[in-house]
Order: C-alpha cells, then sequence, then structure tokens
C-alpha cells in the first residue's frame, strides 16, 4: 500500500465547482487525459494561456501505468503531481477519475484527493447500473467528492442504425437515473464512440436527446468521445510515419452545437494522443542524432498544448477561470 500519509494536501479545484458554472453560463470544459507527467505540464499551461479551468482525468489504466502497475500507487503518484502543478498557478485545475469500473479503484482514486470520480455501470442493466451507482454516490459523497455515471453505450449511430434506440440514452430513464441516484454529473450516449475512428460517413450525434436529457435532469452533462481527430494533426503524424487512416472525429461546429444542447464536460483523449505523437514523430524525424528526451518530448508536448488551447476556445471555456 502506498503511504497515504506522505500525501501533500495542496488546494485544487472542485470538478463540480468548474462544471456548475460551465452549466450555469452554458459553456463546455474540456476533460483531458493524462497518464503522465509531460501531458500534466501541457494542460495546465494552456490553462494558464487561455485563462481557463481545465479538468485533468486519469483512467483506471492510467493509474495503473503511473503506479507501475499498482493501482494505488498510481493513483497517490498523479494526484500529488497534479496537485504541484495546479498549486503553482490561479487557474481551477480538478482531478477526475474516468471510467471507474471498480469500487478499489474509486476508493483508492478518493482516498488520494481526486475531487470527482466517474463509476461507470453503463454495461449493466438499468436497475443495476443505479443500484452500483448510488453506493458509489454514498461514498463519494460523505468524503466530498462528486459523482459522474453513464447511461446509454457509446457506439456510434452510423454503426448501429437498427439498434440507434437501444444504445443511445432513454431520456425518461435519465431522469430517473438521477433522481435515484443523486448523481452530480451524467454522461449520456447520444452517437460517439472513443478512440480515432468514430464514423465512417458523416459525424451523427443525437442533439434532440441531449436538449431532453438537460431539460429533464437540469444536470451537468458529459460528451464522451469527443476528440475532434483534426486532419491537420492526423497529416502532420502521417506525413511523419503513422498511419492512421480512416481516423475520423466529431467536427468542431458539432462539438459547439452539442455544447448549447447542455454538454459541459467535454472529454477529450485521442486529439491529445495524435498531437503528442506528430511531435515525437517529427521531431525524432529531423533530428536523428538527437537523444534527450527533453528535446523530443518537449516538442510532443508543446503540440498537446496548442491542441488544449484550441479545444478552450472552440468550447468557450477561454477566458473563464
Ligand atoms: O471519452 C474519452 C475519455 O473518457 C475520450 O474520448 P476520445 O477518444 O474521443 O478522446
Ligand atoms: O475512455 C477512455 C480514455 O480514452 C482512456 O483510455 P485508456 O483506458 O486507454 O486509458
Ligand atoms: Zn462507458
Ligand atoms: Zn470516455
Amino acid at each position: 500500500m502506498y503511504d497515504e500519509r506522505r500525501l501533500i494536501q495542496l488546494p485544487y479545484a472542485k470538478t463540480k465547482d468548474i462544471l456548475s458554472k460551465a452549466h450555469n453560463e452554458g459553456y463546455g470544459v474540456g476533460a483531458f487525459n493524462v497518464n503522465d507527467l509531460e501531458f500534466i505540464q501541457a494542460i495546465v499551461k494552456a490553462a494558464v494561456m487561455e485563462n481557463s479551468p481545465a479538468i485533468i482525468e486519469a483512467s483506471e489504466g492510467a493509474l495503473k501505468y503511473a503506479g507501475d502497475g499498482d493501482v494505488e500507487k498510481g493513483a497517490f503518484i498523479l494526484a500529488d503531481m497534479v496537485r504541484r502543478y495546479a498549486d503553482a498557478v490561479s487557474v481551477p485545475i480538478s482531478l477526475h477519475l474516468d471510467h471507474g469500473h471498480d469500487l478499489k479503484h474509486i476508493m483508492a482514486a478518493i482516498k488520494a484527493g481526486f475531487t470527482s470520480v466517474m463509476i461507470d455501470a453503463s454495461d449493466k442493466p438499468l436497475e443495476e447500473n443505479i443500484r452500483i451507482t448510488r453506493q458509489i454516490v454514498e461514498v463519494a459523497h460523505a468524503a466530498g467528492v462528486a459523482v459522474e455515471a453513464e447511461l446509454g453505450r457509446l457506439m456510434g449511430i452510423e454503426d448501429n442504425v437498427a439498434s440507434a434506440e437501444s444504445v443511445l440514452v432513454d431520456p425518461d430513464e435519465a431522469k430517473r437515473f438521477v433522481t435515484e441516484t443523486q448523481v452530480d454529473f451524467l454522461a449520456p450516449a447520444v452517437g460517439t464512440s472513443h478512440g480515432a475512428f468514430k464514423f465512417k460517413g458523416e459525424a451523427k450525434i443525437d442533439y434532440e436527446r441531449i436538449s431532453k436529457v438537460k431539460e429533464l435532469t437540469q444536470l451537468p452533462l458529459v460528451l464522451h468521445g469527443a476528440s475532434g481527430v483534426p486532419a491537420q494533426w492526423v497529416e502532420l503524424a502521417e506525413k511523419y510515419g503513422a498511419d492512421l487512416s480512416g481516423a475520423k472525429g466529431v467536427p468542431d461546429e458539432v462539438l459547439q452545437e452539442a455544447v448549447k444542447r447542455g454538454i459541459n464536460k467535454v472529454n477529450t483523449d485521442t486529439d491529445l494522443r495524435i498531437a503528442f505523437l506528430a511531435g515525437l514523430r517529427k521531431h525524432l524525424a529531423e533530428n536523428p542524432k538527437e537523444f534527450d528526451p527533453r528535446k523530443y518530448f518537449g516538442e510532443a508536448k508543446d503540440f498537446v498544448t496548442e491542441v488544449v488551447r484550441d479545444r478552450m476556445k472552440m468550447l468557450g471555456s477561454s477566458g473563464k477561470a
């Protein structure tokens, strides 16, 4: 067990405060996935440059990676790092557990000081999702930690034309779900999916469903699988040897409309990964004699900062710190 007495308690912002403001004022805030030091630096730097709030999120896989296979240790290490960087700046930065599945991992994040956690029981039948989510809400709220939950399945509408109704969120179920679980933020499945290959044809998300869920729940809503997969970054990565053929994300206009309809937390991992990859490949290709990681990670990190700044401007969180 990682020694929690060594945890450095510095204040950082609460996800709930960041998202309540975004919900009240009607803009989106990026939630950016990290696994390591470089991405944390890049996101905090972008937030300062844009005078924007930012949510930093880590998946269970990220905790495992940061902790050399030990999720609890990883939770403390990432929380310590984010706290240190967040405490050195005046813009609000919070730390969130992304896609928690395992009670043990969620407890590890709460103990380490994450200010919000996601319980993702969306693959379970509704009653079970409600039961599991309510249990997590009780534990988390007792510790002052906010909870995000997911309803529906993340799958592209295009891929499931026949069964869109069965994979996308049911707004009436959403209303019942939030009343019975007392969850703080809801991630409704509205047609996006994770990763770099979201849509085969045109990007399709169900705006009406977002509006309906917002109206019935009055909560900050979360969009998973929200990366834009911008063509210029894909092309740059491919110019230096990557193969991302068929990559497609959610276009800016689609995201902006989703934000208008009530999305406030916009989960972004893939775009950061592609920008980092492009920077790394470019630097290595152009500097074959280079072997200082601060140089090649440095350029990759700068690209991540650029992507994060673009997202902050596009979602309307710039200037909202
Ligand atoms: O939803 C996400 C993290 O929870 C990330 O989605 P992307 O794969 O579109 O970046
Ligand atoms: O939603 C998933 C996020 O992109 C995190 O992915 P991961 O589980 O590979 O860390
Ligand atoms: Zn999920
Ligand atoms: Zn997700």
